[in-house]
């Protein structure tokens, strides 16, 4: 697939800008902050719903504006899909898809597909699990659009069920009013009915995409540095000796009496886990309790690797989530944020072997010098100019 066209109006630096990138590379050129990251953050939005860099929107809103807007014709397959989303200062966001308004924003997600590899990955190498869960989650609610909504359900239950702990924590503590704690043990139970349901689907999914990304990562890093150890992945879940170990197996062939099984682990776990979550007042089992871990040779990637591995780690990831998408069928867009620099001549060659095939890339660099030779690109340049309103970034 590629980006025919892509409009922002108040994103970041953007005050207003209409690209029509078309397909093959693209270079996006200009001094340290005149706005070309903001390029790539705003289609990753419309790709992924968040941005790779911040966690909340009102950064993304350009200052003094209230809403930001970013659109984009999507060819895939010769078929065109328009989507446009409105980011909201305080109020909920909006979608429209071929101009038609959609009831919810996550309702554009899997129409753009893309893979975005910038320096702020080295967090899923380094940083908190949170960061590997956010990769995992993108790329499979990307692959399968449906899982958004099952995400969204797990995280409001979740939500109720961390507050009632609380309550029940206090409830119980209190004693006296017994009746108070029976009610409350009650209603735990009813929420750990939804969680679980909710949570056993969510868990499938991302158990099954890491069977299905496993192979790659591993290729990706050996590609990359051959040098190195070999590279592997592996989910950690939170239901520990609850999960029967076959479903953690990459290889399984999943049906759907899985999940129930996984459903049935879950509640198993949260039974076990039950006066520990009332004690401390948080819900301790769960997929927001998961991890993927990453491993060198028999080391965890997280605190063994050096800076090199980490960034060659990091890199793999985002390959083999390329590499997955692409087994679906439509090459993803590929977004390369001012990376070249950082990676040594091999791991350059490497990942312009992988951009030189792709359908779409875009790449943001401060100099043309960065960026490997063969890749021979379409260039725009980015720079920020002093306009009454502020600064504002522009295309030349
Ligand atoms: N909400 C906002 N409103 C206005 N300007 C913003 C907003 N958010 C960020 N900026 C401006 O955007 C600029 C940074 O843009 P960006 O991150 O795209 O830079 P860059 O060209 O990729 O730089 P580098 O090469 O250093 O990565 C900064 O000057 C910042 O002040």
């Amino acid at each position: 697939m590629f980006v025919r066209k892509f409009t922002l109006r108040d994103f970041r630096s953007w005050d207003g800008v209409t690209l029509e990138p078309g397909p093959g590379i693209t270079l996006f050129l200009g001094p340290n902050g005149h706005g070309k990251t903001n390029l790539l953050e705003a289609l990753g939005y419309l790709a992924t719903l968040s941005s790779h860099r911040v966690s909340t929107d009102a950064p993304l809103i350009r200052a003094g504006a209230a809403q930001a807007q970013v659109g984009a014709v999507v060819v895939n397959d010769g078929r065109e899909l328009a989507v446009d989303l409105e980011i909201n200062d305080g109020r909920a966001n909006r979608a429209r898809m071929n101009g038609s308004p959609l009831r919810r924003p996550r309702e554009i997600l899997g129409v753009l597909r893309s893979v975005l590899f910038a320096p702020e990955d080295l967090s899923l190498v380094r940083g908190d699990p949170g960061d590997r869960r956010r990769f995992l989650d993108e790329l499979l609610c990307s692959r399968i659009p449906r899982m958004a909504a099952v995400k969204a359900d797990y995280e409001k239950v979740l939500r109720q069920r961390s507050a009632l702990l609380k309550t029940a924590g206090g409830a119980l503590r209190r004693g006296g009013r017994s009746t108070d704690g029976a009610s409350a043990l009650a209603t735990l139970d009813v929420w750990d009915g939804h969680l679980a349901a909710h949570g056993a689907e969510l868990l499938a999914g991302r158990l099954r995409l890491v069977g299905e990304l496993t192979d790659h990562v591993t290729q990706a890093y050996r590609d990359i540095a051959p040098e190195s150890r070999p590279a592997s992945i592996r989910y950690r879940s939170s239901l520990g000796a609850s999960m029967p170990p076959e479903l953690a197996d990459p290889r399984r062939e999943w049906v759907r009496e899985d999940v129930e099984v996984l459903e049935a682990s879950f509640l198993s776990e949260l039974a076990v886990a039950r006066q520990r979550e009332i004690d401390r007042g948080v819900c301790l089992v769960g997929p927001h309790r998961d991890d993927l871990d990453l491993v060198l040779g028999d080391q965890p990637a997280k605190g063994f690797a050096s800076h090199g591995e980490s960034w060659s780690f990091a890199l793999s990831l985002r390959l083999a989530a390329f590499a997955l998408l692409r087994t679906d069928g439509t090459d993803p867009v590929l977004m390369l944020d001012d990376v070249f620099a950082e990676l040594d001549r091999k791991r350059r060659s490497a990942l312009a072997a992988v951009a030189a095939d792709a359908e779409q890339v875009l790449i943001t660099a401060a100099v043309a010098e960065d960026v490997p030779a063969e890749l021979d690109a379409a260039r725009f340049a980015v720079a920020a100019v002093e306009r009454p309103d502020g600064r504002t970034s522009t295309l030349g």
